[in-house]
């Protein structure tokens, strides 16, 4: 997969199927245009997901993230388009002749029903519809997605990941919510004196469900994936100063420092408390592990 950053360096010299959005999640209703627009190889069209990014905290995917999840799915081309004044205030048609029509070789365009995109959002999917025979590509509108009666979108995502609903993010996903990351060195106190674990500081960008403890499952680089409880918070016993992502797994002993892992939250247990002592710390993770490992079963 290519990917290109903002719009100066924009040129594909390829005939293309595009799909247009924020994109962030890549949840069920986004995958349905993805796999949509990669059908278009069979046309010998090279698949463009197009996101327009906007500098928000409380994301679903990292930049990362969502470029790893777009390069497994075989993706030609990622274009990441900042959300800036110029692109905000192009007129619809300008971004369609511009920027489909002339950077991208459009010749299909893939869309969601509620899709808006230029200045004053006057964009959208009539428009494109309006306009295809001039430019050359064929709009193609998708019904969005529903679950539950409501259509999924990331903001649908965020509320269930903001109440402790896993379960419910997962089936809107279509995975289950993961923090990826470098295992950094905590205190080294929880080897000592608590369980070992692995702990990830994520970007402060990155949405995290309500401080307190998940059962979770762990992905390693050399496709190993265990089963664990994850303790997302500033650990108030000992105070933290930032907020970590710390996982107790199962069945392992072995040093993971250094090592790239992502942690899926599958289930909230209870919410992060400040304990007495270490002791009662220590008595409290002992149940939590042994609920998460009836869990798993
Ligand atoms: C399953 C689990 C539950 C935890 N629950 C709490 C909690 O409720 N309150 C708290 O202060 N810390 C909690 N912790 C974090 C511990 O305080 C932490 O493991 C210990 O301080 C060791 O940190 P270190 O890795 O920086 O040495 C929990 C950790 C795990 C793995
Ligand atoms: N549930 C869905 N089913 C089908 N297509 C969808 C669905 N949700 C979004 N899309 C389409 O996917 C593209 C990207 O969507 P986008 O990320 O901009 O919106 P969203 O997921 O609804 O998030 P938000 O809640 O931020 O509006 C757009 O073309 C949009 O219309």
């Amino acid at each position: 997969m290519e990917y290109i950053q903002g719009l100066e360096g924009l040129y594909i010299n390829d005939e293309t199927a595009v799909t247009l959005g924020k994109f962030d999640g890549l949840h069920r209703g986004h995958q349905k245009l993805i796999r949509r627009t990669r059908g278009f190889a069979r046309q010998g069209l090279k698949s463009v997901v197009f996101t327009l990014d906007f500098n928000r905290k409380g994301m679903l995917l990292t930049r990362e993230e969502r470029r790893a999840m777009l390069e497994k799915q075989g993706v030609d081309y990622l274009v990441e388009c900042p959300f800036l004044p110029e692109v905000a205030h192009m007129e619809p048609e300008e971004f369609i002749r511009g920027i489909l029509a002339e950077k991208l070789h459009a010749r299909e365009v893939i869309v969601g029903a509620d899709f808006h995109f230029g200045y004053e959002r006057k964009g959208d999917a009539h428009l494109l519809m309006e306009l295809q025979k001039i430019y050359g590509y064929e709009a193609e509108i998708i019904k969005k997605e529903t679950y539950n009666g409501r259509e999924i979108s990331s903001t649908y995502i965020r509320e269930a990941l903001e109440k402790g609903e896993m379960e419910l993010a997962k089936d809107l996903l279509g995975y289950p919510y993961f923090v990826s990351g470098e295992v950094l060195h905590g205190r080294h106190m929880g080897g000592r004196l608590l369980f070992p674990t692995t702990n990830l500081i994520p970007t402060t960008r990155k949405l995290l469900p309500p401080n307190g403890v998940y059962v979770s499952r762990t992905h390693l680089e050399d496709g190993r994936i265990l089963g664990g409880m994850t303790n997302i918070g500033y650990k108030p016993t000992v105070g933290e100063k930032f907020r970590g992502v710390e996982t107790y797994l199962y069945d392992v002993d072995e040093d993971l420092y250094g090592a790239d892992i992502r942690v899926e939250l599958l289930h909230f247990i209870r919410p992060e408390r400040k304990f007495e002592s270490l002791d009662a710390l220590r008595e409290q993770m002992e149940k939590d592990i042994a609920c998460g490992k009836e869990f798993l079963k």
